[in-house]
């Protein structure tokens, strides 16, 4: 979890070939209207996210032992995604503002646009006192990062 840009989908994928999981691009969920949305730099509201969080939950029903990477910005959205898998655990990506905004609009061919970052930091409810959360350096070394969360999913 954790805004755009924070590094989900790269970590996630390294992860996913180290630890031979599935991978769930949360991205993938999002309706046509709301991935235009973004892409024309308005924010998704609780409204535009309540079906993708639906999707999200159901796959999560039917999947055990996936990775997913996903924004979960909100508490209220990690707690739906906890319902739906008890014991869910989240790798929070911890991003400042001028690197997340210096991510995004390097890296090309994505449909997100640059002028959200702010909107995604205001919605931004980092966990607190959340189980299962681990809290990561999203400036640190991918190859870091990875090696973190695999030690954290083995213990
Ligand atoms: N630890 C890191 N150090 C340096 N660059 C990174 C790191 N992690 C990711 N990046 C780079 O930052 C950019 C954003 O990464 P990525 O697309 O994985 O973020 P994301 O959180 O999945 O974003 P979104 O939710 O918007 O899809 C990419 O260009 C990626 O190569
Ligand atoms: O809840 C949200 O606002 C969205 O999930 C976003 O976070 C983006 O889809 C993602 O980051 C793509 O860049």
């Amino acid at each position: 979890m954790g805004v755009a840009g924070s590094g989900k989908s790269t970590l996630a994928a390294l992860l996913a070939t180290h630890l031979q999981r599935p991978w769930l691009e949360g991205d993938a969920f999002h309706t046509e209207a709301s991935r235009r949305k973004m892409a024309q730099g308005e924010p998704l509201t609780d409204g535009d996210r309540a079906s993708w969080l639906a999707s999200l939950c159901d796959r999560l029903r039917l999947e055990a032992g996936v990775i997913l990477t996903c924004s979960a910005l909100k508490r209220s959205y990690r707690e739906q995604l906890r319902a739906a898998a008890p014991g869910l655990r989240f790798a929070f990506l911890d991003i400042d503002k001028a690197e997340a905004d210096r991510r995004v609009r390097t890296r090309g061919g994505h449909f997100f646009s640059a002028s959200l970052i702010d909107s995604q930091f205001d919605t931004l409810e980092p966990p607190r006192d959340e189980p299962g959360v681990l809290r990561l350096d999203a400036l640190r070394p991918l190859s870091a990062l990875q090696a973190e969360v695999a030690e954290w999913l083995a213990a």
